[in-house]
């Protein structure tokens, strides 16, 4: 890609809504962590989707399962989570919404609770250092995990919500979408809702899920992860896209992760093009810049010159993402005004 539209990309101001914490490792924070851990004998590997690869979702979950290993106590979550703060705010991301599956480590004497507060900490650390970007957390439920869980995992994301000054402000359901039904989790997440919890779900991320997606539309969530399936055109359905439209609930689509995961066959037939035509709102998204060796930039660069965007296009984009935020009115006003500092600087 040419230096000159690359350093665009960098500069406009970001903001990421779509984040899995493990999934964004960086190459760099890895080979520190294999270098911590020898008795693993984990290559690099085995951590990354490199590019021109593509794995079967399958696959792409057994990487998660690889990168669990090599974070699994609390000095390694400390550690990953302040190292990918500061990678995105040296992208030029202001605003990001992490998001993690609170995770008990018997081997390590790790807690759900103590997993969470640990990325709180590191949130904390990184604003103490004058890192340049606010951060706000998401509680991930993993659905594979079942009902119980998502319960248990609400409650304690209630908790925090109460008790770490704003910082957790939703939930997030993710996992392997192939595995269990939305339906068994739905009283966990309308109990999310009920008590103030904002619900980021991934929805129709294959295409067998549209049963799953009618009964979460009905929560309603607040905003939905990828929904590559939602549209009649790709197997979903009118009364799908219908619901979405009428919310005007926001979607947080994940270019490069769609094609490595194989979710999608190209850049240029992503269902951006789909919900962007319809004036929908769009929020461009990284998933696990790690995983998927992409940055934010990146993800704008390709949208831009896979559909044509011009910069003032691509500007409005980032903008529109501080009003898909679960951020308080008073933090998006704050951004929005570095967003119009920064527009001289950046758009020519
Ligand atoms: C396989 C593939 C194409 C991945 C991208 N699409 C995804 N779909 C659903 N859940 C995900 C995805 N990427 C990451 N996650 C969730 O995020 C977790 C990793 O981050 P964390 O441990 O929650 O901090 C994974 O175990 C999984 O539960
Ligand atoms: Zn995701």
């Amino acid at each position: 890609m040419d230096k000159e539209a690359d350093l665009f990309y960098r500069q406009i101001p970001k903001v990421e809504l779509h984040a899995h914490l493990n999934g964004s490792v960086s190459f760099a924070t890895m080979e520190k962590l294999i270098a911590r851990k020898p008795h693993l004998n984990i290559e690099s590997s085995r951590t990354a989707i490199h590019s021109g690869q593509r794995r079967s979702l399958a696959e792409c979950f057994q990487v998660f399962k690889v990168i669990h290993q090599l974070v699994d106590s609390e000095e390694d979550i400390l550690m990953v989570a302040k190292a990918v703060i500061e990678e995105f705010a040296a992208d030029g991301v202001k605003y990001l919404e992490l998001r993690s599956t609170p995770r008990e480590e018997t081997k390590t004497g790790l807690s759900k609770r103590r997993y969470i507060e640990t990325i709180l900490e590191a949130i904390h650390q990184c604003k103490q250092e004058g890192v340049d970007i606010d951060v706000r957390f998401l509680v991930a439920v993993d659905r594979r995990n079942g009902p119980e869980v998502a319960m248990e995992t609400v409650k304690l994301a209630e908790d925090f919500m109460l008790s770490s000054d704003g910082v957790v402000v939703g939930l997030d359901l993710s996992g392997d979408p192939t595995v269990g039904h939305g339906k068994d989790l739905l009283p966990a997440l309308q109990r999310a809702r009920n008590c103030g919890l904002k619900l980021a779900l991934h929805m129709c991320e294959v295409p067998s899920q549209k049963e799953e997606s009618e009964l979460l539309l009905d929560l309603p969530p607040d905003r939905i992860g990828h929904g590559t399936f939602l549209h009649p055109e790709v197997g979903g359905s009118d009364s799908l896209v219908d619901k979405v439209r009428k919310l005007n609930i926001p979607l947080e689509l994940c270019l490069t992760s769609n094609i490595k995961g194989q979710t999608v066959p190209s850049y240029d037939k992503h269902h951006f093009q789909y919900w962007y035509e319809r004036q929908h709102p769009c929020v461009l998204c990284t998933d696990d810049k790690g995983v998927f060796c992409t940055d934010l930039s990146q993800e704008y660069h390709l949208a831009a010159s896979t559909f044509g965007l011009s910069q003032e296009a691509v500007w409005s984009l980032s903008q529109q993402a501080i009003h898909c935020s679960f951020a308080p009115e008073a933090l998006k006003q704050k951004l929005e005004q570095r967003w119009a500092e920064l527009r001289p600087h950046t758009l020519h």
